[in-house]
């Protein structure tokens, strides 16, 4: 995020009433830090034998203490004191917390692990038990207090720490680092700290308001801040030895710790939420959304199960609107099955997440028409497309729930959604693992997605799928993951689905030959738009299918020659070019291709082209492997 960027959260999270609050609050406070000791100081000091432990006045408005001394002006100069100490005693316990929550890591293992036993020994005592111990520690006095206060709060920084380097410690990068021999102190600076700073500040930002508090409670117990010095916490107990003959003394420091405590939380919201809806900001920033180019309209076929017609995903950008999926047009009628194809990148995910309802936010989703089953999928209830609408992901590994039980999970669709009781529905998952060749279902459906194999579980979300009554199954490369046996019986297995279920199948997947044997009709897709929609034995006409087929690699292919490619790489979705997005790949671009981009037109029964110039000759939109079998 670029410094701008980042100045433009700030600003409308300020404007937000918690921000609004938070920084007025703020602001108050640390002028007051500053200036109130230079303007009120003398003044505070000032003793007055003739208004000894006075109400309050006109000339005192919260009354005078036991030598006359203001104690509004008293309580305004010790804003300096009280915030400033709270401030390090902060400090030193988050910093303490950062180095113990991460030694771990660096240590010996045995080390490590002494240290995480003994952090988690600490957390488990009550923070201001821990703070008196180290008061009686470090002696009564200030240093003895923010020391204290600091050593009370590090292990729960610590523990926090832990758990956050924990969270991003199993990432990709980390891994790619260790791999990259990276040493560990390099690691964590670089790459574990950086990735936990947020919530970090977040955290010591709400830590300060509760250390501002503790430390007014050691003061106020006489343990903490000594005369001649004076904070809040010793101006409370003053107050509060007389507080039968003027209740006020006590309101000024009660309220400047109500205040200021208000300040730092409002603070730590504030942070909280500029770091949680920075993308709600981005997007507000990047502006209007792109209008999609107009399409043709048309009503979709009588049995449509699915209608899509100019669909558009957009994502907030710092340079404005990404739009990965560009107007995108498509029917699919029932117990049809489409494959759609593409290199990566074409937007084939993002189109099925789209019709899915799955596009979180900041992600926007427009269509001139999008409905499933007759109605608009934006009215769709939960219900309706729970049952009626099966989605299987290219790892089943990420779609269970790796801490549940598979029967359990399946039957969670039939108590939901047909309120089956648990029992029912339990047998209904054991029925439905049967149906795609789960060995032994009932025994399996007592088992945790681990133990099951990669085509197994692949197969369990189908069975997922038929908890309901599937009228369309999304399948989202549902076999990359998998070896070509067990690939085929996971088709074999979406093909019978559509037989007997008589469910559409919306195939996605980067291998022309899985959707050659599957489908018949496949939508080809090229940044963001689709360029060829044509049945599956039929001529292709557009050059970028073309290309796709003939770098087809099966059986038949002659080893001597070389492998076709295509030539260069497809636009990324903020760099497509003004004309037809394929031109700079492409053999046969005219002038004309770079200008105006082409629309996706008739080509004949079926067959939809967006191509200038699709060249003639029969290119079969069968795979050289399917004209093979
Ligand atoms: N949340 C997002 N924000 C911004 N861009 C995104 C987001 N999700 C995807 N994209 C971009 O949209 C484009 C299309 O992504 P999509 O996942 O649909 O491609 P795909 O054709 O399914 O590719 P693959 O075969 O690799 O899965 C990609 O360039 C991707 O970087």
């Amino acid at each position: 995020m670029t410094a701008r960027r980042r100045g433009s959260v700030w600003v409308a999270a300020v404007r937000t009433p918690v921000g609004a609050c938070s920084a007025v609050l703020l602001a108050v406070v640390v002028v007051l830090a500053v200036v109130a000791p230079l303007v009120w100081g003398d003044g505070a000091a000032a003793i007055d034998t003739d208004a000894i432990g006075q109400g309050p006045s006109g000339a005192h408005p919260f009354g005078t203490d036991s030598l006359g001394r203001d104690l509004l002006l008293r309580t305004l100069v010790a804003t300096r004191l009280s915030i400033g100490l709270a401030v390090l005693a902060t400090a030193i316990g988050v910093g303490t917390g950062v180095v113990l929550g991460t030694l771990p890591s660096v240590l010996p293992r045995w080390a490590g692990r002494l240290l995480i036993a003994a952090v988690d020994i600490a957390v488990a005592f009550p923070g201001l038990l821990l703070a008196l111990f180290f008061a009686v520690i470090f002696g009564v006095g200030t240093q003895g207090a923010v020391l204290a206060i600091a050593f009370a709060m590090a292990p729960a920084f610590a523990r926090l720490v832990q758990t956050l380097s924990a969270s991003v410690s199993g990432r990709d990068y980390i891994a790619a680092a260790r791999i990259a021999g990276v040493g560990r102190l390099r690691l964590l600076a670089r790459h574990v700290l950086p990735n936990i700073g947020e919530p970090l500040v977040v955290n010591a930002t709400i830590g300060a308001g509760s250390s501002l508090l503790a430390f007014a409670g050691l003061s106020f117990l006489g343990i903490g801040v000594q005369a001649p010095d004076y904070d809040w916490g010793r101006l409370l107990r003053e107050g509060l030895d007389g507080i039968y003959v003027s209740p006020v003394a006590a309101l000024a420091p009660a309220a400047a710790v109500v205040l200021a405590g208000l300040a730092f939380n409002l603070v730590g919201e504030t942070v909280a939420a500029v770091v949680g809806v920075r993308t709600r900001a981005t997007r507000r920033a990047a502006g209007p959304l792109p209008a999609p180019r107009p399409a043709p309209g048309g009503e979709p076929a009588a049995d449509a199960v699915l209608a899509v017609e100019n669909l558009q995903v957009a994502f907030p950008g710092p340079g404005g609107w990404t739009v990965p999926v560009r107007g995108v047009s498509f029917t699919v009628r029932a117990g049809e099955a489409i494959g759609v194809v593409g290199e990566s990148g074409s937007g084939k995910s993002l189109t099925a997440l789209a019709v899915s309802r799955l596009i979180e936010a900041p992600g926007v989703v427009t269509a001139d028409r999008l409905e499933f089953a007759g109605k608009p999928l934006a009215s769709a209830t939960d219900r309706e497309l729970g049952t009626a609408l099966a989605m299987v992901f290219q790892d089943p590994m990420t779609s269970f729930n790796p801490a549940r039980r598979v029967g359990g999970q399946l039957a969670e669709v039939s108590e939901r959604h047909h309120g089956l009781s648990r029992r029912q529905a339990f047998a209904r998952a054991v029925e439905k693992l049967t149906a795609v060749r789960v060995p032994a279902a009932a025994r399996r459906a007592r088992q945790y997605p681990h133990e099951f194999s990669g085509g197994m579980r692949q197969r369990a979300m189908i069975g997922m799928g038929l908890m309901g009554e599937p009228k369309l199954v999304i399948a989202d490369e549902p076999t990359t993951a998998l070896d070509v046996t067990v690939q085929r019986q996971v088709l074999r297995l979406l093909a019978r689905t559509r037989e007997t279920e008589g469910a559409a199948i919306l195939l996605i997947s980067h291998d022309i030959a899985v959707v050659s044997q599957t489908c018949d009709r496949m939508l080809v897709m090229y940044a963001g738009r689709v360029v060829e929609d044509l049945p599956t034995g039929g001529e292709a006409r557009h050059p970028y299918t073309r290309a796709l087929l003939a770098t087809t690699v099966d059986l038949g292919t002659d080893r001597d020659e070389p492998l076709e490619v295509i030539p260069g790489r497809p636009p990324a979705p903020d760099q497509v070019p003004p004309g037809c997005a394929f031109a700079d790949r492409c053999p046969l671009a005219s002038e004309r291709c770079r200008t105006e981009d082409p629309v996706l037109e008739p080509a004949g029964a079926g067959h939809r082209v967006a191509c200038w110039h699709p060249p003639a000759g029969v290119l079969s939109g069968q795979s050289h492997e399917e004209g093979a079998a």
